[in-house]
Formats: structure tokens, sequence, C-alpha cells
């Protein structure tokens, strides 16, 4: 793992050393819109291609949406292997992961230096790539994920709305605490270097966790009756908690499956249809246990826990 410095690759870990071992994570740097109204990237069928792993949180968002909004037609996609180590992401062969389709890339970082020769910057997935202009429209999951959300409606006809307009500030408020204390809460209880940076995310990690169960064990959906952006949102952490978080991020309080309303929340949200199709927990395991040997020197991959997702949950009823 490591980052481009002028367009040159350099093998390098996060440095926590000035930060008292806590995990700073950094802004994506491509932060475009795709819309009828702009002035270069406009929503067009076959223009956009996705850089994803199935691995990463972050990244697996955007596949939802993309299987959710009917955009699998439309928005096509290349899956790096699990395996992360001194070139960053790769496209070696790896069941499940695909070559890069559009130029034959070995690593990912050559599509970033693609689009600027000189750039300086982590190499991050997912990636939303524009094939008509060759640069990176944008490399932020979470607007990501509002593109595809609404910019395509009309070349697909699908106006589900992930991100209505009234309930925009519960979200957007649900959001932020979720992203701070659970998304990127596994992050930093994960690969903190000290015991007090791991106590301090892991305390409020689970301190979130116990206020999101109690939330869901009145309602069906983070905001109210309908799953939003929210949900997905969350979804894409809880899938991967018990299967790598426990054990590789040292998040062991409690299990999700010990959590009675967010185990039968998880596994609503997994029985959508076209979702249980995103979730490739080989690729999850193999991903967080291989790749960060600073965590696990071994590469040894656990083969279990065994996990049902697809049990009934018992939830229709709720409102
Ligand atoms: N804020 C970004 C974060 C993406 C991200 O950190 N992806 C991870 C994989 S899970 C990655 O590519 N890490 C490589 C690195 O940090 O060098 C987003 O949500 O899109």
């Amino acid at each position: 793992m490591g980052l481009l410095v002028d367009g040159k690759w350099q093998d390098k870990w996060y440095d926590t050393s000035s930060t008292g071992g806590k995990f700073k994570r950094q802004d994506s740097q491509f932060r475009s819109e795709i819309s009828a109204d702009d002035e270069v990237y406009q929503p067009e069928s076959g223009r956009y291609h996705l850089y994803v792993s199935l691995a990463c949180p972050w990244a697996h968002r955007t596949l939802i949406f993309r299987k959710l909004k009917k955009l699998e037609e439309h928005i096509s996609v290349s899956v790096v292997s699990p395996e992360m180590l001194e070139h960053g992401w790769t496209f070696e062969s790896f069941p499940g992961a695909t070559e890069d389709h559009l130029f034959g890339a070995k690593y990912m970082h050559e599509i970033y230096t693609r689009m600027q020769a000189d750039i300086t910057t982590r190499v991050t997935v997912p990636v939303l790539w524009d094939k008509k202009t060759n640069t990176i429209v944008n490399n932020e999951s979470a607007e990501i994920i509002r593109i595809l959300n609404t910019a395509f409606n009309d070349l697909t006809g699908d106006d589900q709305d992930f991100y209505p307009e009234h309930l925009r500030a519960e979200i957007d408020d649900i959001n932020a605490f979720v992203y701070d204390n659970i998304n990127n809460g596994v992050y930093k209880a994960g690969f903190a270097t000290q015991q007090d940076a791991y106590e301090e995310a892991v305390t409020a990690l689970f301190d979130a966790l116990d206020k999101v169960e109690q939330r869901l064990t009145s309602q069906r959906y983070l905001v109210g009756e309908q799953i939003t952006e929210a949900d997905w949102r969350l979804f894409t952490t809880l899938v991967r908690f018990d299967t790598v978080y426990v054990g590789h991020f040292k998040c062991n309080l409690k299990r999700i499956v010990d959590y009675p309303a967010i185990w039968g929340y998880l596994r609503d949200l997994y029985s959508v249809a076209g979702v249980a199709e995103t979730v490739n927990q080989q690729h999850i395991k193999h991903h967080y246990y291989y790749s960060h040997d600073m965590i696990n020197p071994t590469r040894v991959v656990p083969k279990g826990p065994e996990i049902d997702f697809t049990t009934p949950h018992n939830r229709g009823a709720l409102k």
C-alpha cells in the first residue's frame, strides 16, 4: 500500500506518528458532478466507468446504487484484486476480480496518472471515470452515490429516490454520526497504533451501535419507513463487521449478531433484490487479513465465522 507523489508510486503505510497513534482519513480529490446542466459531464449511457474493490465498504456503496438504480447496462465496472500490497490496488487475477476493462492497466495507480501525470494523491477506490474526456469525475463514494441516485433517471426510467428532499436534513445528521463513529470508526479502531487511540475509537463505535440498536428497535429503517442512502451507507459496514472488524480491527465488545434489532435490520437490507449479489465475503475477508500485514503479519485468513444473512428478518411489521 502506498501513494503517488508527483506521479511516482511510493510504497508507504499510513503515518500515525504525528497524530498520537490516531488514523486520520484524507479527503478525496475529485469532486465533479454529472448532470444535464453540467458543462462537461452529461448523463450518457456507456460513457462512465466505475473502478471498485468488492472488499471496500466505500466502493460497495456505489455498486449497490448501480444495482438498485438499474445502471448496470449504462455504467461499466472493473474490479480490483482484494490483495492490496506494495503496489496498492492491482488488476492481478483473483476469482471475482476483473482486468482493467478500459486500458488493461496492471495497477490502479496508472488510472490516476492517466488523469494527471504528476499527480500527488492516495490511490483509492471507488473511482468514477469518464471515458470521453479520460478524467476522473469523482472519487468520493458519498458523492458518487448521489450522482447515481438521480443523474441517470431519464435514461433508466428509475425514479426511486434514496435522498428525498423532505428527509435530507435528517439523513445528513444520521450520515455524519454513522460516518464518524461507525463507518470510519472501525478504521480508527483498527488502524490505531496506540492503546488510548484504539480505546477511544472502540468506545465511540459501540456507544454509537447501542444508539442505532435503540432506534432500530422501534423503526424499520434509520430514517422512518423508507430505505434511504443512510441505510446503504451503514449496511456496507455492518455486513463486514462480524467477518473482519470484530477480529482484524479488534472491534470486539459485541458482534452484530448480538444486537437483535441491528442484526434483523442487516438481514432485511440484505434481502432487498439485487443486494446480496453485491456482497463478496471472500474478497472482504481476504483483503483485510491478507493486505494489512502490520496488523496480521502472517497473512493467515481465518476460515470463519459462518453467518447466514438469509434467515427471515421478521421486520416487515415495523414502521
Ligand atoms: N472517502 C473515500 C474513501 C475511499 C477509501 O479509503 N478506499 C480505500 C479502500 S476501502 C482505499 O482505496 N484505500 C487505499 C489507500 O488509502 O491508499 C470514499 O468514501 O470514496
